[in-house]
């Protein structure tokens, strides 16, 4: 354990480590490269540079770091085999990155054995060591500590939230933390590495909240690469089995697009000279562990032999341990195979292995295709089980795309916005291309005029893609028109597949039709929703289009916070009994939508709580707009002082005396809500951008029908009124009532009131009114009793009364100016 101890400080002198034991930790390094006598020299020369430990430095993990690091220690997860996973995935990353960099410089792979692009995985069972050796990039110093316990990336503190409330620790690859999963099987962990920049290091944690960096100068050169040996935990010993390792490398790592060796031990049956009988025995007795009697029955067996042929030089089978690299997967691409011969289930380990995410779901799609022609390339796109937890975080400031490009085999970038646009970046998947150059920068691969191309069709096939899910989808009664698929499955496994992808990527097939025109139309197909019509279920345009009545124009739609609040909103009150369908908008981002969304195979939209609904002509609209004219008129003059533009009769209304509509294109009161709920909102902005109010009256409500027949047959009131001459009294009380109807409908259509003071005020009246109380009723005084106040006090203590005001002055001003601001 002590041997385990970190590279410590000089003045950490109680960190120092026997030497024995010293070199029992540092003890051959295997790797299958170099000669024991090598090893031999290497570790004496290690164990007395020991000596320059003074040189470790130590640094603190950063606080999310060790928070991760916390939580895996603690693990009582029982998948340990994860950290194998992980490990191995940032092998490849790092032999990617120099693949990629040695297409435009030659030199940088080196030479020998430095240009194997391959891993390593090698065991020490004596030491409880497992060890895997890339020769990727490597990690310079800065690296190290970078990389490996200082930064903490965005998935890092998510990570920690997910496990908190109770996340699945297999999926840690998709947090960037995947490095941290060691710490499930060891309890101390070397980290070597070699970046062709930097000499070598050893970075080594016991994650017991530091780690230690030193220039390793003990161990065997890596050449280019990093090693990382574990220090296996005493109930880890599984990993210490070969057998064990290679199930693992071929059910998580089957996709690595590198070769993947593991050092492994057999014992082989071998045939020796039967003169070399004496010496052949003594070595079989040292080296074979085999029971005497397989022995005896060998040895009988070629007794026999020997009978038989006697004239036959004698030969004698013997035990003998060989070690070899024993190569683990197989490389061949699976996008390079034909389709037709890639079983489903082998789609579904190659997502898992590509998107890091080893959770129990399968991809909701995938699509396989090869494109020819002027631009040829292959492509497997995944839509995957659930959207990453950052799929919409800060969306117009990354560019994180998640499909790899290849070109010609080789890895070139995951981080190739030119691929995908924006919206489509929840898809996951690679392209490999064989018309883009390899030899040129990146920048010019960005560039070249392939790329628009490739995007063009793989936009289209990823909607083509997500379509498929839907006409898959027994839910989805698209039964009719179902179009011819590329791969059918079962139709229970199908089942609610799109109500699944709607949920989780929904919000991105919204923002595709806000992006891009071009797409406009297809992505509204994709477009689900709920209605007045749909049941509580997701309903389409196509749907609403097949269920539209005869002579019906528009698309109607409302929106607002949530289906239960709208189905109750006043604005559907005639529709709904003319039996017009609504669809329900209830996600901020449809305010957005629409607002591109003009119109869908033919179809207007119309918002149902703006101007501009038509429901086919009355024959009395003409005749009731005249009788109400006069109130309409007096209407829109009591309220002057409140904005509204104009009082018309409303043609939406059944049951509600009124509702307030906005211009066609104003904000809806639901916009002027999500943008005052936004922090950096511009107050002048909203001014500007807030759609005119029209007051729509119901021609048929007794409440409206009463203040006509006041207003009407009353000229008084219209005079007295408008001329606001008289303050007080039974006409005054009219249009107070005018103003307080017209308030409450500004409530029910969705708007805040902007002085809910006034609002008050006015139903108090109107309570006073309904209770008999005179309006003038005065509240009644509360007995002053002498009480010593704080002024009085300073003054007793001699503080004039002036500084006392000005002192209560200060004490005003701060929340003065904060309700102002409000
Ligand atoms: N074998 C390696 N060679 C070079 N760099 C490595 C190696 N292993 C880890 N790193 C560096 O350490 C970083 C942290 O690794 P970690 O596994 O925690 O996160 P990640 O690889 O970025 O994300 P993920 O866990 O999703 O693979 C990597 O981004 C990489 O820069």
């Amino acid at each position: 354990d002590q041997g385990r101890k970190l590279h410590a400080n000089a003045e950490a002198s109680e960190e120092l480590v026997d030497p024995p034991k010293v070199e029992e930790k540092l003890g051959a390094v295997p790797n299958g490269l170099s000669t024991d006598s090598d090893v031999a020299k290497r570790e004496a020369e290690s164990i007395s540079n020991r000596s320059l430990r003074s040189n470790a430095e130590k640094f603190q993990f950063q606080a999310e770091v060790s928070r991760v690091m916390d939580i895996i220690i603690n693990s009582l997860y029982s998948n340990k085999d994860i950290f194998l996973r992980e490990l191995i995935s940032n092998a490849a990353d790092a032999l990617d990155k120099i693949r990629f960099l040695s297409l435009t410089d030659k030199e940088i792979l080196g030479e020998g054995d430095n240009t194997k692009l391959e891993i390593q995985i090698k065991l020490d069972k004596e030491k409880k060591i497992l060890s895997i050796r890339d020769r990727g990039i490597g990690m310079t110093k800065e690296d190290l500590i970078k990389n490996l316990g200082t930064i903490a990336k965005s998935g890092t503190s998510a990570f920690v939230e997910k496990m908190k409330t109770g996340g699945d620790l297999n999926l840690i690859g998709q947090f960037g933390v995947g490095f941290y999963s060691v710490y499930l099987v060891a309890d101390y962990v070397e980290v070597i590495s070699k970046h062709n920049d930097d000499k070598q290091y050893v970075w080594e944690s016991k994650a017991d909240g530091a780690f230690a960096i030193s220039e390793d100068t003990w161990n065997e050169p890596l050449g280019r690469g990093t090693e990382i040996k574990l220090h296996l935990r005493e109930e880890a010993g599984e990993y210490l089995e070969e057998s064990k390792l290679t199930e693992l490398v071929k059910k998580y790592s089957e996709f690595i697009n590198f070769p993947i060796y593991l050092w492994s031990t057999k014992e082989v049956d071998v045939e020796v000279p039967a003169d070399e009988e004496e010496s052949s025995d003594e070595e079989e007795s040292a080296e074979s562990n085999s029971s005497e009697e397989e022995e005896e029955e060998e040895e009988d067996a070629e007794k026999g032999e020997d009978e038989d042929a006697e004239k036959k030089p004698k030969t004698k089978k013997v035990k003998e341990t060989t070690s070899e690299w024993e190569l683990l997967n197989d490389v061949k691409a699976i996008w390079l195979r034909n389709p037709k011969e890639v079983t489903d289930d082998e789609y579904t380990k190659f997502y898992h292995s590509l998107a890091k995410d080893f959770g129990d779901e399968k991809p909701l799609a995938w699509s396989h295709f090869t494109a020819e022609g002027d631009v040829e390339f292959k492509t497997v796109l995944f839509v995957p089980p659930k959207a990453p937890h950052d799929l919409y975080e800060s969306y117009y400031n990354t560019n994180k795309s998640n499909l790899k490009l290849y070109v010609r085999r080789v890895f070139i970038s995951d981080e190739f916005d030119e691929l995908l646009p924006k919206y489509l970046n929840f898809l996951k998947g690679l392209v490999d291309s064989d018309t883009l150059p390899l030899n040129v920068s990146r920048e010019m691969l960005q560039q070249h005029s392939s790329l628009k191309t490739i995007k063009k069709k793989l936009i289209r096939k990823a909607l083509d893609m997500i379509r498929r899910i839907a006409e898959e989808d027994p839910d989805e009664s698209h039964g009719e028109d179902k179009k011819e698929v590329e791969k059918s499955g079962d139709d229970d496994e199908k089942k609610g597949q799109y109500a699944k992808f709607w949920n989780e990527f929904g919000k991105s097939i919204k923002l595709g039709i806000i992006e891009d025109a071009t797409n406009r139309n297809r992505l509204a197909k994709l477009l689900r929703f709920e209605s007045t019509k749909s049941d509580g279920k997701l309903t389409s345009l196509d749907q609403y289009i097949s269920r539209m009545k005869p002579g019906q124009k528009d698309i109607f739609y409302i929106t607002g916070t949530s289906r239960e609040q709208l189905e109750k909103s006043p604005f559907l009150e005639r529709l709904k009994k003319k039996n017009y369908e609504v669809i329900f908008f209830t996600d901020p981002v449809d305010e957005y939508l629409m607002q591109y969304l003009m119109d869908y195979e033919d179809q207007k939209f119309q918002n149902v709580s703006k101007e501009g609904l038509k429901l086919g002509k009355d024959s009395k609209d003409k005749e009731l707009k005249e009788s109400f004219k006069e109130l309409t008129k007096w209407w829109k003059g009591a309220l002057a002082s409140d904005n509204v533009d104009d009082v018309k009769i409303s043609n939406r209304l059944a049951d509600t005396p009124c509702v307030v509509v906005t211009s066609k294109y104003g904000w809806s009161a639901n916009m002027e809500r999500i943008m005052q709920s936004q922090t950096l909102s511009d107050a002048n902005k909203q001014a500007y951008m807030r759609g005119k109010r029209v007051l729509e009256i119901n021609p048929r409500h007794p409440i409206i029908k009463e203040l006509r027949e006041r207003v009407v047959n009353n000229p008084e009131v219209q005079f007295r009124t408008s001329l606001v001459s008289c303050m007080f009294g039974k006409d005054e009380s009219v249009k107070q009532t005018a103003q307080l109807i017209y308030q409450t409908a500004l409530m029910e259509s969705g708007f805040t009131p902007s002085d809910p003071k006034d609002f008050a005020s006015r139903i108090y009246r109107s309570v006073k009114s309904s209770l008999n109380v005179s309006p003038d009723a005065e509240v009644e005084e509360e007995e002053v009793e002498e009480v010593e106040t704080e002024t009085d006090a300073k003054e007793a203590e001699g503080i004039s009364k002036a500084e006392a005001d000005a002192d209560k002055d200060d004490e005003d001003t701060e929340p003065s100016v904060l309700k102002d601001e409000l």
